[in-house]
């Protein structure tokens, strides 16, 4: 999709008051409305209207980082939107690292052939910046997303505090997406209410939840397990993953379509849970080291005849990074 806003228009819904201070992130607040304006008059075609919070969100982030500069920004993005893989965020933190570089908060040299890291405080800034974007996009996020995107690898995550870990042992998932659309500002809306309706009985969901992520994080830093060792430690992870899917479907989010994953997989004694958000989107299922491709091949064959579409991914990976030149 393609859109133009003249800069005087801009200046003049969001004021020039609007001072450029990326060093400080901040809400749109009370400029939300005139945000959500400028985009309606985009008229978005009704099978697209999700994309509106994006658009929301690159224009706050925009004229905060550049100001009222004139510009053309092109995005592209190779993730499936609106599936639980975060594509909010990354789209969030892609932005916040292209517009920061961009200014004069970040120490990259824009001469520099090929791809590029920030350091740690200027990851902080654009973390947070990112999570002003996500915050459009989502209501209140928790920033588990953006804060993955632009660290990489794994972040053990809890209300803001974050720990980088790195596993002993690499692990490898199948990613099925249902294709099922989804949203996830209305799941955790929902999620909300359950835990209003049902405080004490949600509340110990939350905890046990809690409980299953300590134990990941431990096990997966615990010194890397000899060959023998390693199939007991693959069951441990798919043995909490299993119990985390149950909690989630306590929490309501799980699907009909996700169900029909976890049963699939399970007829290959393999275990699925549902990630980010639920209600749809994508389904990760352990792949064992010692799983013969023969399996995997069928398993994937028969999530692919129900609709579903396959792809096997490495967990952890880079952090945000920039190229000013893309073609090196
Ligand atoms: N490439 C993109 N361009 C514009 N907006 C995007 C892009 N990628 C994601 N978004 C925004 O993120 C929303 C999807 O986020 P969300 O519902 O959290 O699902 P997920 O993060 O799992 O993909 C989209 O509706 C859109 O507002
Ligand atoms: C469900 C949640 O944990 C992540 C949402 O991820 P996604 O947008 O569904 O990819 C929400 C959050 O932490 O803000
Ligand atoms: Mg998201």
């Amino acid at each position: 999709m393609e859109f133009s806003w003249p800069i005087e228009k801009v200046k003049e819904v969001l004021g020039e008051s609007n001072n450029v201070d990326c060093s400080k992130p901040i809400s749109p607040g009370s400029l939300s409305s005139k945000l959500q304006a400028l985009v309606e008059e985009l008229n978005i075609p009704e099978a697209k209207i999700g994309l509106a919070s994006g658009v929301e969100a690159f224009l706050w982030l925009y004229t905060c980082i550049q100001g009222f500069k004139p510009a053309t920004v092109i995005f592209a993005s190779e993730l499936p939107i609106g599936s639980g893989l975060g594509s909010s965020a990354a789209y969030c933190v892609a932005l916040s690292g292209a517009l920061l570089a961009l200014s004069s908060s970040v120490k990259v040299d824009v001469s520099q052939q090929g791809w590029q890291g920030f350091e740690d405080d200027e990851l902080t800034l654009l973390n947070n910046w990112a999570f002003e974007g996500e915050k459009i996009i989502h209501g209140r996020p928790s920033g588990i997303d953006n804060t993955v995107s632009t660290y990489g690898n794994m972040i053990k995550f809890k209300s803001g505090n974050l720990t980088r870990i790195t596993s002993s042992l690499p692990l490898r998932m199948l990613i099925t997406n249902t294709k099922v659309g989804r949203n996830t500002k209305a799941l955790v809306a929902g999620v909300s209410e359950r835990a209003k309706r049902h405080h004490d009985v949600m509340t110990s969901v939350f905890s046990a939840v809690d409980s299953i992520s300590n134990e990941l994080s431990e096990i997966i830093q615990s010194p890397a397990p000899n060959d023998l060792a390693v199939t007991e430690f693959e069951e441990k992870v798919g043995e909490l993953m299993e119990m985390n899917q149950g909690l989630l479907q306590c929490m309501g989010v799980s699907h009909a379509s996700i169900e029909t994953v976890l049963r699939t997989t399970l007829k290959y004694k393999l275990t699925s849970k549902l990630t980010g958000a639920g209600g749809g989107g994508c389904v990760l299922t352990l792949l064992p080291t010692l799983l013969s491709a023969n399996v995997v091949d069928k398993v994937i064959a028969e999530l692919e005849s129900c609709g579903f579409q396959c792809l096997i991914a490495g967990i952890g990976g880079k952090g945000v990074q920039v190229c000013f030149n893309i073609s090196s």
